[in-house]
């Protein structure tokens, strides 16, 4: 399982945002994406999930395993997303929050994964919470779970860690990094910090084509 971008511009309001890139992400790496604020980074991970419309216009091609995704809305890509704040529903607990993420299977099946999962993290305990109830970092461990239940085939982390203060990002960012290896999928981070930055050989940095 690879994602690559071919020859990927995006255009707003008639101009570029960033030169065109070309990547290759490898299954279980996490590649880097940097740039200053505004440079398109969020709007480029939109355009591999396949939800970027209106202003924007798009040329080029995303593949996952060598198909492109150009022609799947945004419920086929199976592209996992994860942002600076976690996505829970507040009205349902930790655990119907996992399994209502999960594509296909019984109830049963359903809940057992869930709860496998949340073992996985550490957090058993938390299956009958409400999101309101968990901490900050324990709410990512949870979103990142809930991203995986639907067995994405790549993973984008938009700034996931940003909001963490220190020794919740550093040991989220282990867990992000392991689980990306172990489930062996293409994931790819946008990060202001050179200290989230996996491979440092691995590092796109987008440059804005205009100035403000
Ligand atoms: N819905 C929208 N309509 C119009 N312009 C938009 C929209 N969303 C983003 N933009 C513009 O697109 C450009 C790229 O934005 P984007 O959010 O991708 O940047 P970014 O590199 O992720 O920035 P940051 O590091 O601050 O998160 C910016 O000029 C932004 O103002």
């Amino acid at each position: 399982m690879s994602l690559k971008l071919k020859q990927v511009v995006i255009g707003l309001d008639n101009r570029q945002l960033f030169e065109p890139v070309n990547l290759t992400v490898a299954a279980g790496e996490v590649f880097s994406l940097m740039g200053s604020s505004g440079c398109g980074k969020s709007t480029l991970l939109s355009f591999i999930a396949g939800t970027l419309g209106e202003p924007f216009s798009v040329n080029g091609d995303v593949l996952l395993n060598n198909q492109s995704l150009q022609p799947e809305p945004v419920e086929k890509r199976r592209v996992g997303i994860l942002f600076q704040d976690p996505l829970l529903f507040p009205h349902m607990t930790v655990v119907e929050n996992l399994m209502f993420a999960a594509p296909a299977g019984s109830q049963a099946e359903k809940r057992q994964q869930a709860l496998s999962s949340l073992a996985d993290i550490g957090l058993e305990h938390c299956a009958g919470f409400y999101p309101r109830q968990l901490s900050g970092g324990q709410a990512a461990r949870v979103s990142l779970m809930r991203t995986l239940a639907a067995k994405p085939g790549a993973l984008l982390l938009d700034e996931p860690f940003s909001k963490l203060d220190r020794d919740t990002r550093d040991h989220f960012r282990t867990l992000v990094f392991a689980t990306v290896a172990r489930r062996n999928i293409p994931a790819i981070l946008v990060t202001h910090d050179e200290d989230d930055v996996a491979d440092r050989n691995r590092v796109l940095r987008l440059i804005n084509q205009h100035s403000d």
